[in-house]
This record gives C-alpha cells, sequence and structure tokens, in this order.
C-alpha cells in the first residue's frame, strides 16, 4: 500500500451532482463507465461481444484489461474483425459497424483509460472496462472514483457476470483465515448481476445460485441469461454511484448477516462475506453529523476505532445508504472500501424506481448485526 492509499478520502460531491434532470441519462460532460467483473470463463467477452454487434445506439469504447495481480493469466483480446482489414489485430483501436470502439490494450492503467477517453471523446458514448477473471474491483472501482472530479469518466456501475454452473465451486475455494475469496468479492462489489449459463443447469441449481448470490449481497439487479444475452437498455444509466442509485437499496429492513441464518448455500459453501442493512428514522443535523462520524470511523483505516465495536471490527467492502432529515433533505452515501462520498439527491432517480426507504446497507466481513447495534446507539436512534 503507497502511502497516498493510506490518506483517507471523503469526496464531498453535494455540488457537482449528476445533474439529472429526472430523466435517465447523464447530462455532464462526462463519458459514463461500465466496470465488467466475473470469474474466469463466465461470459464477460461473450457480453462485451453482444454489446459491441448489438443496435443500441451508443457508441460504446470497449477497453480489455489487465489491472493488478493477474500476471498469469494471459491477455485476450476480442475476436471481432476490421471491416477495412480483416487480417488486423485489436491492438489498437477499432472502429465498429454500429460506432463502437474496441481498444485491446493489454495492460491498460486507469491513466491510459482516462487518455484514450479524453483523446476520443467525442468518438465514445460509453466506456466499458472488462476487468480479468480474477481481479478485486473495488480497488479499481476505488481507483476511477477517486480520479472522478478531474478526469473525464463517471463511473456508472459494476456488472458482474456469473457462471451459474460453476459458482458453488467458485464460491467454495477457501482462502487463508476466512478471507472472501474472488469470486465473492466480485459479487460483493456489483451493482448489476447476469447468472449466465441458465441452460447448463437445473432450476433447482439456479435458485442455489440466486440465494447465494443474494446473500453476499442483496443490493443487486439480478438477470436470468444464456450467452450473456440481457436487455441492453438495464446495462446503461444506473447511476450506482449517483444519487439515483437510492432506489436500488433492498427493501428489506431486517439485518441479514451471517449470524444471524444459516447462509450454506451452494454445495455447502459459507460465504465470507455478509450484509447488514439498518433502518434510519428521519434523522436531525445533528444525528447526522454523527452518522457521517461513525462511517469515517468505520471506514477509514486510521486511528479510531469506531465507536461501540470490538474485533473483530467489520471490513466493509461495500456501503450504500440514504437518509432523510428533518429540514427535509435527502442524502445517498456511496462506498467502496474505505472511501465514500455523500450526495445530495435532486430528483434524479430512474423512472419506475420505488421511492427508497431510509437504510443504511454494508456489505463485507465480519459484518453483522453487532454493526447495526454500535450505529444505532452511536447515532442516538
Ligand atoms: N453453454 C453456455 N456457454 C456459454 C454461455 N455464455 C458463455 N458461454 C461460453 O463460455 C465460454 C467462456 O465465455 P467468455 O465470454 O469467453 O468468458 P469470460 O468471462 O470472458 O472468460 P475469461 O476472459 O477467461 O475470464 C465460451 O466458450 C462461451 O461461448 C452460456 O450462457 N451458455
Amino acid at each position: 500500500m503507497s502511502e497516498d492509499d493510506d490518506v483517507p478520502q471523503l469526496l464531498d460531491v453535494d455540488e457537482l451532482q449528476d445533474g439529472s434532470d429526472g430523466g435517465d441519462a447523464y447530462d455532464r460532460p462526462k463519458v459514463p463507465m461500465t466496470l465488467l467483473t466475473g470469474y474466469l470463463g463466465a461470459g464477460k467477452s461473450t457480453l462485451l461481444d453482444y454489446i459491441l454487434t448489438a443496435d443500441h445506439g451508443y457508441r460504446i469504447a470497449v477497453c480489455m484489461n489487465d489491472f493488478g495481480d493477474t500476471t498469469d493469466i494471459e491477455a485476450k483480446s476480442l475476436t471481432f474483425n476490421n471491416p477495412d482489414d480483416p487480417n488486423a489485430t485489436t491492438d489498437t483501436m477499432l472502429t465498429l459497424p454500429n460506432g463502437c470502439l474496441c481498444c485491446s490494450f493489454k495492460d491498460m492503467g486507469i491513466q491510459a483509460i482516462e487518455d484514450m477517453v479524453a483523446a476520443q471523446k467525442d468518438k465514445i458514448d460509453w466506456v466499458m472496462v472488462e476487468l480479468t477473471g480474477l481481479a478485486d474491483p473495488a480497488p479499481i472501482a476505488r481507483g476511477f472514483w477517486a480520479n472522478e472530479e478531474m478526469g473525464d469518466l463517471i463511473l456508472d456501475s459494476i456488472v458482474c457476470v456469473v457462471d451459474s454452473k460453476n459458482f458453488g465451486k467458485q464460491l467454495a475455494e477457501d482462502r487463508p483465515d476466512n478471507e472472501p475469496n474472488e469470486a465473492e468479492k466480485q459479487v460483493a462489489c456489483a451493482d448489476v448481476i447476469l447468472l449466465n449459463k441458465t441452460d447448463l443447469v437445473t432450476p433447482a441449481t439456479l435458485k442455489e445460485v440466486a440465494d447465494s448470490v443474494a446473500d453476499i449481497n442483496p443490493t443487486l439487479r439480478v438477470f436470468e441469461t444464456v450467452k450473456s444475452r440481457m436487455p441492453l437498455d438495464s446495462l446503461f444509466n444506473l447511476k450506482a454511484y449517483t444519487s439515483g442509485a437510492a432506489a436500488a437499496l433492498p427493501e428489506t429492513e431486517s439485518c441479514c448477516a451471517n449470524g444471524e441464518h444459516d447462509h450454506d448455500h451452494a454445495h455447502g459453501h459459507r460465504s465470507a462475506i455478509s450484509t447488514v442493512s439498518i433502518p434510519l428514522p428521519v434523522l436531525s443535523a445533528s444525528q447526522w453529523d454523527k452518522l457521517n462520524g461513525f462511517l469515517e470511523a468505520l471506514l477509514w483505516d486510521g486511528e479510531e476505532r469506531p465507536p461501540g465495536l470490538q474485533d473483530p471490527l467489520p471490513d466493509v467492502l461495500r456501503t450504500k445508504g440514504y437518509a432523510r432529515l428533518e429540514d427535509g433533505s435527502e442524502r445517498v452515501v456511496q462506498g467502496v472500501a474505505d472511501m465514500f462520498e455523500v450526495t445530495t439527491p435532486r430528483g434524479g432517480k430512474r423512472s419506475g424506481d420505488p421511492e427508497p426507504s431510509p437504510k443504511m446497507v454494508f456489505i463485507g466481513r465480519n459484518v453483522d448485526e453487532r454493526l447495526g447495534y454500535a450505529l444505532r446507539s452511536h447515532v442516538g436512534i
């Protein structure tokens, strides 16, 4: 971890909102980006193949990537033919008939993607970044997010493709000290899940997989797919990291942590990751301040211990929240790992989304009912 990583960051973007006017599309001059994650062979390239050839009206730049600790995985490229030169490889930008761009750069880092977007901005409506099968999306999302105010990109959502046939096995891969494995981390961080390869499993197995996924992350939008075919309009403008995200919070008001239920789904595996959903009453200004202080102590990796919590301390991978204040204003909290941001929605929810009820949702390791007690008692609710 570098020194820079030690500096906790609170992005106060109250005044830097998505500018949504209640419609679904972004209207600020940033290029929205989707991170595509999923275990080896789940169907990520199959989804990109579909996106790059479908008729959706977006000029999408697809970036193949190789972040971090996956050097043992061969970089691969999409197999699209350049209409002008069928023998050309996709090592550089390739323009496809439907206006999409394919840039298959090996080892393309965050900065390289930013640079590519800056240079091609007038040609791109959307960026899709495919992460390698063993990548943990959280630090990557965090990297983009931290850069968001300066760069040309805005993170829209993380989409995870799950191989329904092999998910049970992937979940069961143990890591030392009950650490979450890659499959769990990918599901925990995602906003949308494709339960793919449903043609290869029985309805009973599919139900087991769906239950396991919901145990790890109940905040997901789930699609059951064959060959990663999903309604593409459900892939864009999700605003999972901006104010429109509040409606995606689960409506369950109870704690749903491993400590309370038997979570031994998907071939007997007990997930290292769990979720708590803590309902919030309407908060006074001082209660809201206390909630903020609690989040800082909980999420930032500093000296301060989260009030009221003993070891093992929660290791939160994802935070989502929606609060209403006595003055009638609202707040949306979004967090990935140790970074969180608070936004003030201005009526920008997706059309058709339900009205969210105020709550805080935490997803991570050692996340259980203790967190609910500690938060409630610190905030005084
Ligand atoms: N039967 C079946 N096969 C599928 C489905 N989706 C994808 N596949 C096949 O599964 C294999 C892996 O799919 P990819 O799209 O390459 O998977 P990936 O996630 O990009 O794989 P990595 O890049 O290696 O992590 C390919 O042979 C696909 O044709 C599906 O729904 N059903």
